[in-house]
C-alpha cells in the first residue's frame, strides 16, 4: 500500500542538487499527499528555477512512481533564509546595482581636456580626503587607456571575485576598482567603443560595493566614448574639471566642461593643478606653467575654483607606500582636505 513512509523511503536516495545531500535528510520534503494512485509532493531546495531543478524533478517522479504511485504532482519551493542558515549556507543575496533607483550615492566624475594634467592624482587624493573626513567612498578608475590608480595608491592586491561578483580592494578607507586589475602584465588594451561602455556598466552592476556616500570616477581625458557613456548612464553625476594654469590647457578643458553642461551634469568646480611652485628658500610662488587658466575656465563654465594645487611630491612612506597620496599633514594634503570639505558642503549643504 502507498504510505507516506514508503514514499519518504523511496526519496531517501534523491539528492538536493546544490548541497548534494538527501532531500529527506535535509528536511526538503515539505508535504506528501496521497489520493488513491495520485501522489503530490512539495519539495524545498536551495535555489529554484534552475536546470538542476528540472533534473531533480525527473528523479523525484521516478522514485515516487517506483514506490507505487500511478501519477505524481510535484511543486518546488525555496528554503527560507532561516532554513538555509541552519543548513550552513548563505541565502542568495538580492543583487544590487549602483544604478538602481533609490541608491543615494553621489557620483563625481573627474575629467580633463587633455592627459597629464593630474586628473588621476586629483581623483585619488579627493577620494582619500573624503574618506579621512568620515565619508564612505569608492573610486572607479575608468581611464581605460591610462589606468594608474592602483599604482598611485600603492595597491598590489587584486580584487576578490566570487561567482559573478567582484569585491573592490580597500585602501586608505577607499573602495577601489580599476581597469588595471583586469589586465595582465600591464599590456595595453585595445577597446572598441561599445566594449568600453559595457565594462563601465559592469563596474556599476557587478561590483559588490559597500554603502557609498561618494563614488569618484576617474575618466579618460577628453570627450570620448567613455565620457559620453558616463553622461548617458549617470544622468545625475556631478563633475570636477582639472586643468593646469596654462591658458591653452584651460581652453581644451573647457570642451569637457561644455559637454557636462550640454548633458545637464552639474559642474562642482575646477581644480587648477600644478598651479605654482613654492620656493622653499624664499617662500615665493613661481608660476612655472603660466597663470590664470583655472580662473578663466571657472569663469567660462560659470563655476568656482575648488583648489589650486602647487607642484610638489608626497613624502615617501616606506611602510605604507602610495606614491601619489599626500599625507593629511602635508601642505598639499591639507589643500586636498579643504577641497574635500568644500565638495561635501556643496553637495550636502
Ligand atoms: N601637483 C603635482 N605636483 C607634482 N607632480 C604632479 C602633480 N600633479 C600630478 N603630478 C604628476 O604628473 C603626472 C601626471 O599626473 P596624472 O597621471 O595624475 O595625470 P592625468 O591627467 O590623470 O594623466 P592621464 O590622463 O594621462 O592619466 C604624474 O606623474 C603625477 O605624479
Amino acid at each position: 500500500m502507498l504510505t507516506q513512509e514508503r514514499i519518504l523511503d523511496a526519496l531517501k536516495n534523491v539528492k538536493e542538487p546544490f548541497l548534494n545531500k538527501s532531500i529527506v535528510e535535509i528536511d526538503g520534503v515539505k508535504e506528501i499527499k496521497i489520493k488513491e494512485g495520485l501522489v503530490s509532493v512539495k519539495i524545498a531546495i536551495s535555489k529554484t528555477g534552475t536546470a538542476e531543478q528540472m533534473k531533480l524533478q525527473g528523479e523525484v517522479v521516478n522514485a515516487v512512481k517506483q514506490a507505487g504511485a500511478d501519477s505524481v504532482g510535484l511543486r518546488f519551493e525555496q528554503f527560507t533564509e532561516e532554513e538555509l542558515s541552519k543548513l550552513g549556507i548563505e541565502a542568495p543575496k538580492e543583487v544590487k546595482s549602483l544604478l538602481d533607483e533609490g541608491v543615494s550615492t553621489t557620483f563625481i566624475a573627474v575629467t580633463s581636456g587633455k592627459g597629464g594634467v593630474g586628473k588621476s592624482t586629483v581623483s585619488v587624493n579627493l577620494a582619500t580626503s573624503l574618506a579621512r573626513l568620515g565619508k564612505k567612498v569608492g573610486i572607479i578608475d575608468a581611464d581605460i587607456y591610462g589606468f594608474s590608480v592602483p599604482d598611485m595608491m600603492g595597491i598590489e592586491e587584486k580584487p576578490k571575485v566570487k561567482g559573478e561578483r567582484i569585491y573592490p580592494v580597500n585602501r586608505f578607507g577607499v573602495q577601489v576598482i580599476s581597469m588595471g586589475f583586469f589586465v595582465h602584465d600591464n599590456s595595453p588594451i585595445i577597446w572598441r567603443g561599445p566594449m568600453l561602455g559595457k565594462m563601465l556598466n559592469n563596474f556599476f552592476t557587478q561590483v559588490e560595493w559597500d554603502d557609498l556616500d561618494y563614488l569618484i570616477l576617474d575618466l579618460p581625458p577628453g570627450t570620448g566614448d567613455v565620457a559620453l557613456d558616463v553622461h548617458t548612464m549617470l544622468p545625475s553625476s556631478k563633475e570636477i574639471i582639472v586643468t593646469t594654469p596654462h591658458p591653452t590647457a584651460a581652453f581644451v578643458a573647457a570642451r569637457a566642461g561644455v559637454m557636462a553642461i550640454k548633458t545637464d551634469h552639474e559642474i562642482l568646480g575646477v581644480v587648477e593643478n600644478m598651479a605654482y611652485f613654492k620656493s622653499q628658500l624664499t617662500g615665493e610662488k613661481e608660476f612655472v606653467f603660466g597663470q590664470g587658466g583655472g580662473e578663466r575656465l571657472a569663469k567660462e563654465l560659470q563655476t568656482e575654483i575648488l583648489a589650486q594645487i602647487p607642484l610638489g611630491q608626497p613624502e615617501i612612506d616606506e611602510k605604507d607606500f602610495a606614491p601619489s597620496i599626500y599625507a593629511t599633514e602635508h601642505p598639499i594634503g591639507q589643500l586636498y582636505m579643504k577641497m574635500a570639505q568644500k565638495v561635501i558642503n556643496k553637495i550636502e549643504g
